[in-house]
């Protein structure tokens, strides 16, 4: 479902994509998964996860998602695979829970934080300049936010060049000294540089103690993450593209990563989630959950986030909806100056089936050849200083 039209924080937001399966009883569940060009693969990988999971009890998760595993040759390496089954997963949940008439994090160890931190993120469409950067960041923390997420790298790729440097010095060290110490500063490369790159810009901006460093490596140059920890004294983060607990744990176990971000529609799910947080809390690893897509995302992550000791960070594009993805979920959690709560839904949450009705699309999202589609609408540009 979506919209025709860009959404302003992203062009990847402007659609979302859901399942929704039927129990033998009527009862219904949702799932998501991500979009970022890739709805329609999705989609159509989500009909192979349905010949497993048809006619199967709803209730044997761990079941019927190891079926999945074993048939789908792929599924470690295919995002589509993967994310069409964590669909399946997180609709299982609403199910089961909506079945037992209890919110899920009762069923996955129980409540251990009431309330998640969160840090804004889509909060700077069409900024360039440190300035830009500055008067929306002013207008998050306004909002409650005490953290917030942004990549200051314009259209730097690959490698990047001084000016791009000392932009991206700018920008961060103007919202730095302007915001204070108070407001942590989470910087996305949104995995866009080779090595030499992403080593001169975590240098460039360790000085302003950053919270991590997000993907600051293309995704596929991951042993080189360990030749980065020489140089950086900001801890690292990625999660996003890393599709299940194994290969979590080899980013843990060789010591590649300091944060974790696993992003439940395209790892497993719930309970892969759960699991995933175990690994990383053997190795006293947090973990900060990626959240870029919906609220059925959000409502899952959140049921995840409650139950685990090592949780730090919950990630939110929420205040920066268009306002049908605001009231596709009509309960389930809240998102109150810059925290998050359950509002105890049976289930994972429960979706409004008149805006899913009303604003069913085919088809993908806009497409511009001049800005990739991952990052923040209007800002992968060059900003040269007068
Ligand atoms: O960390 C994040 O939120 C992501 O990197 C986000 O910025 C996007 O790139 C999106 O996930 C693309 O699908
Ligand atoms: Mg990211």
């Amino acid at each position: 479902m979506g919209e025709k039209s860009r959404e302003t924080s992203s062009p990847w937001s402007s659609t979302i994509l859901l399942v929704k399966i039927t129990s033998a009883d009527g009862l219904v569940g949702y799932g998501e998964a991500p979009t970022t060009l890739m709805t329609l693969p999705v989609l159509e990988s989500m009909k192979e996860v349905a010949r497993v999971f048809n006619g199967k009890d709803f209730f044997n998760v761990e079941r019927n998602v190891f079926d999945f595993y074993r048939n789908s040759f792929y599924l470690p390496v295919s995002m589509e695979a993967t994310s069409a089954l964590s669909a399946f997963e997180i609709a299982s949940w609403d199910l089961i829970g909506k079945q037992l008439g209890t919110p899920v994090y009762k069923l996955l160890g129980g409540e251990v934080n009431q309330k998640m931190r969160a840090y804004a993120n889509g909060w700077y469409n069409d900024c360039v300049s440190p300035d830009d950067f500055l008067k929306k960041a002013k207008e998050v923390v306004k909002m409650g936010f005490t953290a917030m997420k942004f990549d200051p790298f314009g259209d730097n790729y690959d490698s990047i060049t001084n000016d791009g440097l000392e932009n991206a010095r700018n920008i961060v060290g103007t919202l730095r000294s302007e915001l204070g110490d108070k407001v942590d500063l989470l910087i996305e490369y949104h995995g866009r540089f080779s090595k030499i790159a992403a080593i001169k810009a975590g240098m460039a901006l360790e000085e302003y103690h950053p919270f991590f460093y997000e993907e600051p490596l293309h995704p596929d140059l991951d042993h080189d993450l360990l030749d980065l920890k020489n140089y950086y004294r900001v801890p690292i983060a990625l999660g996003e593209r890393v599709l299940n607990k194994k290969i979590f744990a080899r980013f843990i176990s060789q010591k590649l990563v300091d944060i974790i971000q696993p992003d439940l529609t395209n790892s497993g799910g719930i309970l892969e989630g759960k699991k995933i947080a175990a690994i990383a809390d053997g190795f006293g690893i947090p973990v900060a959950p990626h959240n870029a897509f919906g609220p059925i995302q959000t409502a899952a992550t959140l049921n995840l986030d409650t139950t685990i000791t090592n949780f730090i960070i919950q990630e939110s594009f929420e205040m920066f909806w268009p306002d049908w993805k605001k009231k596709l979920v009509s309960s389930g959690y809240k998102l109150e100056n810059g925290y998050f709560t359950l509002t105890n839904e049976p289930g994972v949450c429960k979706v409004n089936e008149d805006i899913v009705e009303k604003y069913q699309v085919s088809g993908m999202e806009p497409f511009d050849d001049k800005e990739p589609p991952w990052v923040v609408s209007g800002t992968f540009k060059p900003y040269r200083q007068k």
